[in-house]
């Protein structure tokens, strides 16, 4: 069978991610690396990986089955998963959650009359916590549904911050509430607000004559990634950067308890522990885009989530096999 051929768009950490993960199936080949930056500026993990300007994509071409867009959520996805659905299938893990409906509605306008097939919000929050969210109260339609992410690195708050004037760079811890987790728990059903179950711990590296106090009212008011949370900025120098910041672990868990009949308790809990929240999510985006150049041969097009992909397109194992082995 013909292998699937992926192109990426955006080379940071989930570009090096997928980089890696397409490395690791045999069923995909990597067609090329697509920056907004010079090529030449950039350096791959792959010796043989080439990367062209992403200005390449802007030609007809036959060799790219399915684009996975690594880009940022605050501001390069908006923009760029939208314009390249009206030409090519691809992924992205687009996750503004306030923002997901707006999104869709923009990648379908492109995909569905171009025909092309654009899996959006994949990852695991959006993606395999929200799959993990919708089975637990299908199944269990009685009880609370409750998500804890952290300790670690959120790598699309670590974006937005770095995207604020001023900020050379910078990442964003998120912690969850130890209090609100045992409640949780211990079985309870507590009615928690956004800001009692996590809070925020940016660490910051200002650029040259930046004025600390306003680059902090920005990050701590911004809506949808800051604002909902109690947030605390940290400013550092480039050095402790790079010295003590460049781990992204992160990890999370989606729990729902409730009953079937008055009195019979029932559990679900789903649970991440990542040394590499990049790589993890990487992964799951390669899963995707099986799923979405299979999705595309079938005449599947426009836009979809995570919902609306049949479990089983992820795998590169045929039908037969996963009802053979895996059932
Ligand atoms: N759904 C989920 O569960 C998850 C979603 N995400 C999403 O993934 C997004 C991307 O995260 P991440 O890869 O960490 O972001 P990065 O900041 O590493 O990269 C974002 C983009 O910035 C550009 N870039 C990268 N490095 C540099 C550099 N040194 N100088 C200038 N530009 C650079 C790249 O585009 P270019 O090559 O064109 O310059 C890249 O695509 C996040 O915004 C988040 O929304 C992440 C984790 C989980
Ligand atoms: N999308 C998140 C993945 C998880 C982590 C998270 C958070 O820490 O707020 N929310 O969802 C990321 O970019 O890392």
């Amino acid at each position: 069978t013909t292998q699937i051929r992926v192109g990426i768009v955006g080379y940071g950490n989930l570009g090096r991610g997928v980089e890696t993960a397409i490395g690791l199936s045999p069923d995909m080949s990597l067609t090329g690396v697509f920056t907004r930056r010079d090529p030449a500026s950039v350096t791959t993990v792959g010796t043989a990986t080439e990367v062209f300007a992403i200005d390449e994509l802007d030609r007809d071409r036959d060799d790219i089955d399915v684009l996975i867009l690594c880009g940022g959520s605050r501001s390069d996805l908006p923009e760029q998963s939208p314009a390249l659905a009206a030409r090519f299938s691809i992924v992205d893990s687009y996750d503004n959650h306030a923002h997901i409906p707006e999104h869709f509605a923009a990648v379908d306008a492109a995909a569905r009359p171009a025909g092309t097939t654009a899996v959006i919000s994949t990852g695991w929050d959006p993606g395999l916590f929200s799959l993990n969210r919708v089975f637990s109260e299908a199944i269990i339609p009685q009880g609370a549904t409750y998500t804890f992410w952290g300790r670690g690195l959120s790598q699309g708050h670590s974006d937005a911050l770095r995207r604020v004037p001023g900020v050379a760079g910078g990442v964003q811890y998120t912690l969850p509430s130890e209090a609100a987790m045992e409640r949780v728990r211990a079985g309870e059903h507590p009615d928690l607000s956004t800001r009692e179950r996590h809070t925020r711990e940016c660490f910051v590296v200002l650029e040259e004559g930046a004025d600390a106090e306003t680059v902090r009212a920005e990050i701590v008011s911004m809506p949808d990634y800051f604002e909902p949370y109690d947030t605390t900025v940290h400013f550092i120098s480039a050095q402790e950067l790079e010295r003590d910041h460049q781990g992204m672990p992160h990890g999370g868990f989606v729990i729902r308890s409730g009953t079937t009949s008055p009195g019979t308790q029932q559990v679900i809990e789903y649970q991440l522990a990542l040394e590499s929240n990049p790589e993890f999510t990487a992964s799951v985006l390669v899963a995707y885009a099986r799923a979405a150049a299979r999705m595309n041969r079938a005449g599947v097009v426009g836009a979809q989530t995570v919902y609306d992909v049949a479990p089983g397109l992820l795998s590169p194992l045929s039908p037969e096999q996963l009802r053979a082995d895996y059932l």
